[in-house]
């Protein structure tokens, strides 16, 4: 397994790197939750968005997404079917770790799962996301909503809640991404299309601009776009590397929702193919590199939006799977929570790219909302 640690990297991973062994009833199992019929669509968007700016056109074309699916996110099932393959996986190593289901935006709620932890005697758990890499919407708003349920339950200074360290390098989330990329790549070769009229597009979500370059902690210096950019086009260096052909590969975004006016991370997944066609490339290979789970934004935005504009210019184009139930994945779930359980070092963490391994607890100032500031939140160290 190769670990690199590039050299500006030493002083990030002092002896804080690594937190103390901590024995941990229970697994929370935490993620972004869906509607479960069409009676839910509008609630759930309100719930996701309040205090959020987002426009009203925005959401109702988002409702429309969930409405085409008969109203129920696929993530949902997707977190029940992860939830049985960790359990599975848990027996079969002989870990006894109850694994408890949270979401932050729907039922069963972060709230539901620590009444049921509290009532079950659990003290100290050990946080799951299912969310790889670093920015306010996919880490520490995770945090933030641990420590909100804390309090809405009275249970803040009863129940411990930490979380395994963001995972995007960690090679259980990666090797899916290999072994799919591999396969989109013969299948395009099977069509009789040379990699040099071949692109490999590794896709994941916008996010505000302002949010990106204060993803991660300030101290490491990633630039503009901040840890979650450097984060994600270190991963598809590495999903590339392992390739036996190389065509062209970028980084594009998808699922942009704030208002026209705030700057997102581009390009738009779409606007990249347009501008791939219009220099004669005939096959896009699609890596959902942003997401562990084919929900909406994979189904949607990829598989429904993407492909239909690859098609529209007469491309080949694959989708690679998620992450979501590979046994790669699921083992390697397992090992992030026992390297954090039994505090091993830092240096024998698996690693595949010089960002990682990334922290156990966040540093201060991690992935700082700047539109609405700091809230309290759990895993982490103030503010
Ligand atoms: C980085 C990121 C991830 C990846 C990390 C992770 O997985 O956590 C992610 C995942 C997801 N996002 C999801 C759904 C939504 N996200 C929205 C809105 C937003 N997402 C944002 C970012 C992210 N989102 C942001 C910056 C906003 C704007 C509002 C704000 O500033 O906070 C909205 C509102 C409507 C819209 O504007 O699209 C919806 C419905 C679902 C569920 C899918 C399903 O149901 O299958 C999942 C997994
Ligand atoms: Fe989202």
């Amino acid at each position: 397994m190769t670990r690199i640690l590039a050299a500006t990297d030493a002083a990030a991973s002092g002896p804080e790197h690594v937190e103390v062994p901590v024995a941990y009833d229970a697994i929370l199992l935490a993620s972004f939750g869906g509607p479960e019929g069409q009676d839910d669509v509008i609630p759930f968007l309100r719930n996701v968005t309040r205090g959020r700016g987002i426009p009203e056109e925005r959401l109702e074309e988002v409702a429309h997404h969930y409405r085409a699916f008969g109203g129920v996110s696929p993530i949902n099932d997707q977190n029940r079917e992860l939830k049985v393959a960790l359990e599975a996986e848990l027996a079969r190593r002989g870990i006894d770790l109850p694994v408890i289901w949270g979401n932050r935006n729907w039922n069963p709620y972060l709230s539901d799962a620590l009444t049921e932890a509290n009532e079950r005697g659990f003290r100290k758990l050990i946080a799951v996301g299912t969310s790889a890499y670093s920015s306010y919407s996919s880490c520490r708003q995770y945090r933030e909503d641990y420590a909100s349920a804390l309090e809405s339950t009275g249970l803040l200074g009863t129940i411990q809640i930490d979380k395994v360290r963001q995972f995007f390098d960690h090679p259980g989330f990666v090797q899916p991404f290999i072994d799919g990329v591999r396969d989109g790549l013969a299948q395009v070769a099977a069509k009789g299309i040379a990699p040099e009229k071949t692109h490999v597009l590794f896709a994941t979500h916008s996010i505000p601009s302002t949010d990106a370059a204060k993803s991660g902690p300030d101290f490491r210096g990633f630039g503009e776009g901040g840890a979650y950019a450097a984060q994600h086009l270190a991963v598809s260096e590495v999903v590339m590397a392992a390739q036996e052909t190389q065509p062209a590969h970028s980084l594009v975004y998808q699922s942009r929702s704030g208002p026209p006016s705030m700057p997102w991370l581009e390009p738009d997944i779409n606007d990249a193919i347009d501008a791939l066609a219009a220099d004669g490339i005939e096959a896009v290979v699609i890596v959902p590199v942003g997401f562990i789970s084919d929900h909406m934004e994979v189904k949607w935005d990829l598989d429904t939006e993407a492909l239909e504009t690859a098609g529209g210019h007469s491309m080949f184009a694959v989708r690679v799977p998620t992450p979501g139930v590979h046994p790669a994945f699921v083992t390697g779930l397992v090992d992030l929570v026992l390297e954090r359980r039994d505090g091993m070092p830092a240096a024998e963490r698996p690693a595949l790219t010089a960002i990682g391994p990334w922290y156990d607890v966040c540093r201060p100032g991690c992935c700082e909302n700047v539109r609405f500031g700091f809230k309290p939140a759990a895993s982490g160290v103030a503010p």
